[in-house]
């Protein structure tokens, strides 16, 4: 819909005083990936029927399916022809490229039934399979010539992955591993593109050798015939139904009835089982887990993406949106001009830059330890771990809230789908589910933070680096209201809650209570410890990797930047008022002088509001929104997206005839 831009949007981009394109280099590290990243966009989305015309929200769940898989192909299809370099890139390195990417939610929105495929089953197979099946399988995955996903939540069980009941036994004489699904809840249950889509899987299974367990292991499956698509023998898949989002996913079920599958299909990199039945154990059992590690860093990747979305649609929104009227016979304001609205949005943005410098960070991270492990290096596998779940979890559950926030924030124009609100939403909620629910990944977090604080009181001062502050024994100094002082005030919280968390736990054990009781009864009080540690790290990453940039940005930017990253600080000190006044120093009068700068902030930022959501330089097809394009035309497109209801093809519906006037004349 090409049309004028609204005005008061012009005025806002008039306002602002940074470089917005400088901005969008840095979010795309570099000016040369901005470039390739606009290009690639504009072939892409340049092709016809990649883009629906009816919108998906009138198809059937079947039809939703149909498209998505249609474009998800056709989008497939562009890269290949768009994207050659890619093409020449592990890939690991194409990960770290399209961090930036988002393309592809401007044809797939609800995601897509390739969605594991190209995640969790590519992953599996680069980092559980041998040098020989990586190369197999792998070439194999990325001509498309089989379709995969990962199958490991079961029907009775997702968290607690020691207790997947699917089993692999190994047949001696065959040389073959049998899967099967022994009960009802043993089918698995989740995998996306399990239902119609997948011919291959990843399963976890228990491993059995003549009789005896040695836990789960990766297993490469085929499901259904290639010519075909027919389920094979023994195999029984179908999809799971509608959920609040993931509807394009085609999330499946499936079971096996004593399927074979050769010796080689097992996943070996770590674990074997030779010929004769001989299982030669992997040097870390964990690292099985691996394909979750690599997920759970990519999350943050995603939903901090999911939410700048959501922030430039409610910012832009709040540019062209007028209501009420503080000021008699003046103009009805522009909703972003109220406060609570600054304070519902900025921060919005300060998060979305917060996790864009912490999953850079966390990704390099991965990508080192990752070469450790390789060369047989275990040491810093344990920190990674629980790096990546504490951010999976801080990251899905800020986000989230704060997409919400910005739905609401659109008052009821929000509500309405074509927003594209209440999908980001879908989308994003999920994540604080899917690999590893969070409340369980926090608790992974407080039992390596207490076993850490036992440690360190036994004296053991090596430690890993995000935990070293819990080694801190100075008394507790004078509130410091620098970025650095605050810092430093959250890991006295973290460390304080980590403390007394520990105490209670001895407390319930010395009253007798089981280990496992007594770690139940203070689990609200350890997750807090682990929620606050993870607040920690965001913390200290984000201001870190900011400064660290700082000498490379001009000044105008290099200003609303430290804003930025000054609001998020002092948003979440008066967030967290009562854990700092138990744990610091802070004052009754630090908090109102907080509360001042915050609203300081707000009014230093509001200018720039725009241009910063403009920066993340999303198009139009990519926002898919009425209320968030770069026109500001928001009421036009709900009218011309209201006027594509098939409801509205024909003046009268036939139900007025057939129920409605029987039942006003009373004859129904
Ligand atoms: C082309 C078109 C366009 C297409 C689009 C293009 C793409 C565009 C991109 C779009 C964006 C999308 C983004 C990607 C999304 C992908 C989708 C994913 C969907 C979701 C997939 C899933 O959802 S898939 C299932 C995940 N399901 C879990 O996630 C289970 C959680 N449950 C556990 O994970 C374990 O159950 C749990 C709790 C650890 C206990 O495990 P457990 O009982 O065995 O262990 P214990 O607690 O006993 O712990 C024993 C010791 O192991 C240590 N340890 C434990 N785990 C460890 C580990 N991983 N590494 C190292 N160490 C580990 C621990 O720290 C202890 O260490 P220590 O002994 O020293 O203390
Ligand atoms: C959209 C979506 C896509 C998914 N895709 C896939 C996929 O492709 N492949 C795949 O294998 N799986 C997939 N999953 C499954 C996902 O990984 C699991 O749902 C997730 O790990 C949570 O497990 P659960 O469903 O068993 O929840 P449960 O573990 O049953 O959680 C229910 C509640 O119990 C609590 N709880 C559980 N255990 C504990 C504990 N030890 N201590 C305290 N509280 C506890 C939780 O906090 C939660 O409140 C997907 C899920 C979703 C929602």
């Amino acid at each position: 819909m090409a049309g004028k831009v609204n005005q008061d949007l012009l005025n806002e981009r008039a306002k602002c005083n940074f470089d917005v394109e400088e901005l969008t280099n840095l979010l795309d590290d570099g000016a040369e990936q901005t470039k390739k990243r606009r290009t690639l966009e504009q072939n892409v989305l340049s092709i016809k029927g990649l883009l629906d015309d009816v919108p998906e929200e009138y198809l059937s769940h079947k039809e939703k399916y149909e498209n998505g898989l249609r474009k998800t192909l056709l989008f497939c299809k562009a890269l290949q022809t768009y994207d050659k370099e890619s093409a020449n890139k592990s890939f690991q390195e194409n990960i770290r490229l399209n961090f930036r990417n988002s393309l592809w939610s401007a044809v797939t929105k609800d995601t897509s039934p390739l969605l594991l495929h190209l995640e969790m089953f590519m992953i599996s197979i680069l980092e559980q399979g041998t040098e020989e099946q990586s190369k197999y399988w792998g070439k194999k995955a990325a001509n498309f010539e089989i379709i995969g996903t990962y199958a490991q939540t079961e029907l009775g069980h997702g968290t607690f992955i020691r207790g997947l009941e699917t089993r692999a036994t190994y047949d001696v004489d065959t040389e073959e591993f049998v899967l099967h699904s022994p009960t009802i809840t043993a089918y698995k249950w989740w995998p996306g593109g399990m239902g119609h889509t997948a011919n291959h899987c990843v399963v976890m299974a228990q491993l059995y050798i003549k009789g005896k367990n040695y836990g789960l292991q990766p297993f490469m499956v085929q499901i259904r015939d290639l010519e075909t698509h027919m389920p094979l023998p023994g195999v029984k898949v179908g999809e799971i139904g509608p959920k609040l989002g993931f509807n394009t996913v085609n999330n499946g079920f499936l079971g096996f009835d004593n399927v074979r599958i050769p010796r080689e299909w097992m996943l070996m990199k770590n674990a074997q089982v030779l010929k004769d039945g001989t299982y030669k154990a992997s040097p870390n059992s964990k690292l099985a887990y691996g394909a979750m590690v690599y997920v759970r860093v990519v999350i943050i990747n995603s939903v901090f993406k999911y939410l700048s979305r959501a922030v430039t649609i409610a910012v832009r929104y709040s540019a062209v949106r007028r209501q009420s009227q503080p000021k008699p016979n003046a103009p009805e304001p522009q909703i972003m001009d109220y406060v609570t609205q600054q304070h519902k949005l900025l921060i919005a943005i300060s998060t979305s830059h917060a996790y864009h410098f912490t999953v850079r960070w966390l990704w390099d991270l991965y990508i080192k330890t990752n070469k450790e492990l390789k060369r047989g290096e275990f040491k810093n596998l344990p920190e990674l771990h629980i790096l990546a779940c504490s951010m999976k979890v801080i990251s899905s559950a800020d986000c989230t809230a704060l997409i919400e926030k910005c739905r609401l924030a659109c008052g009821g124009h929000g509500y309405m789908l074509s927003s594209s609100l209440p999908l980001l939403y879908g989308v994003s909620t999920a994540t604080v589910t899917y690999e590893g629910e969070n409340t369980v990944l926090l608790l992974q977090v407080a039992r390596s933070l207490v076993k850490t604080w036992e440690q360190i009181s036994k004296g053991h001062i090596t430690v890993s680096p995000s935990v070293v502050y819990l080694c801190n024994r100075t008394p507790v100094p004078k509130w410091d209201n620098s970025l650095e002082g605050i810092l430093q005030s959250f890991k006295r919280v973290a460390k304080g809650k980590v403390s007394t968390s520990v105490s209670s736990l001895d407390q319930y054990r010395k009253s007798g209570l089981s280990p496992e009781d007594a770690w139940n009864k203070a689990s609200v009080q350890l997750i807090a410890a682990a929620e606050a540690h993870a607040r920690v790290i965001v913390l200290s990453v984000y201001k870190d990797e900011l400064e660290r940039k700082s000498s490379t940005l001009s000044y105008p930017l290099g200003t609303v930047l430290l804003q930025l990253l000054e609001l998020y600080y002092i948003y979440w000190t008066l967030e967290k008022t009562g854990d700092l006044l138990l744990h610091t120093r802070l004052s009754e009068k630090d908090v109102r002088d907080l509360q001042y700068r915050y609203e300081e902030l707000l009014e230093k930022i509001r200018p720039n509001a725009v241009g910063l959501v403009d920066a993340f330089d999303y198009r139009d097809e990519i926002l898919s929104s009425t209320l968030g394009a770069y026109d500001g035309r928001a009421y036009e497109r709900l009218m011309e997206e209201a006027l594509k209801s098939p409801l509205n093809a024909e003046p009268v519906n036939e139900s007025f005839e057939k129920y409605l006037k029987p039942f006003m004349r009373g004859k129904l």
